[in-house]
């Protein structure tokens, strides 16, 4: 059983819980007005989705103890586009709380990273005051995977819709997908490969696609290296996580788009 199978039968009982328990995040601020794809396809640099992060499978304990809305606090002041905030708790040590707290405290686009496998979930980020989700081609076949993506856009939320190789790929384009991001990170092996953003972006050819490039990246080059490929925007967690000087470190990442 792979890592993916694992998280996703965990959710499948987290997913049973919340039914029975039902729903009670409120955020007090307005939502729905930020948009991830627009302010992302007008910027002329590329965007940061910076990650809250506190641990993950493959690397475990990355940063456990930091307060989620002081870190993206930092990331909104070094100019990050939009936060991410993981809130799988058994795997990545995450809470809708740590979402909550970080909906309080910025004005950025902010993705809920979870595996998402049911509507009850997209509501709940909806409460906890999400502007996007994150689908996983992978967690879904194709006919759950269109009518999540439906819900999530009659809910007003914007979709990151994550891809790992081809297949994944028509699927994203069956659903019609305007956010793809590709994951250098095979989820079933944790092997990291920038090379994927490179196969796949070159596949993706209507120009109002937003691709996100995810994973892996920690140096200026690897980002160059990624916007040349053709994204427009990078997800980073780990190495924002670690890092001593966040403003530097985003600043070494948010690089100029080269003109194709
Ligand atoms: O920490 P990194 O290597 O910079 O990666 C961030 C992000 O891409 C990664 O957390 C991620 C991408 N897709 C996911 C799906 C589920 C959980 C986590 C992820």
């Amino acid at each position: 059983m792979t890592i993916l199978d694992q998280i996703l039968e965990k959710k499948i009982e987290e997913v049973q819980t919340l039914k029975l328990a039902g729903l009670n995040y409120k955020s007090s601020l307005p939502k729905n007005e930020f948009s991830l794809y627009d302010s992302f396809k007008h910027s002329d640099a590329l965007s940061v989705i910076a990650e809250v992060k506190r641990a993950s499978p493959s690397k475990g304990d990355i940063n456990i103890g930091m307060e989620p809305s002081e870190q993206a606090k930092t990331y909104e002041l070094s100019g990050a586009g939009a936060v991410s905030v993981l809130t799988d708790q058994p795997f990545f040590k995450g809470s809708m709380d740590d979402l909550a707290a970080v909906r309080q405290t910025i004005d950025l686009p902010i993705l809920n990273k979870d595996f998402i496998i049911d509507e009850i979930q997209i509501d709940r980020a909806h409460q906890a005051g999400a502007n996007v989700i994150l689908l996983i081609a992978k967690a879904l076949d194709r006919e759950r995977l269109k009518e999540l993506y439906q819900y999530a856009q009659s809910q007003n939320l914007e979709v990151l819709f994550e891809v790992h190789n081809e297949e994944d790929l028509e699927d994203a384009f069956e659903v019609g997908a305007k956010i793809i991001g590709i994951n250098n990170r095979d989820l079933k092996t944790f092997q990291v490969n920038l090379e994927t953003t490179e196969r796949l972006a070159k596949q993706i050819t209507n120009p109002d696609t937003l691709i996100i490039s995810e994973s892996g990246i920690k140096t200026r080059e690897e980002a160059k290296r990624v916007a040349k490929a053709g994204a427009e925007g990078i997800l980073v967690g780990e190495s924002l996580m670690l890092s001593g000087d966040v403003t530097q470190t985003l600043s070494e990442l948010k690089i100029e788009v080269p003109s194709v």
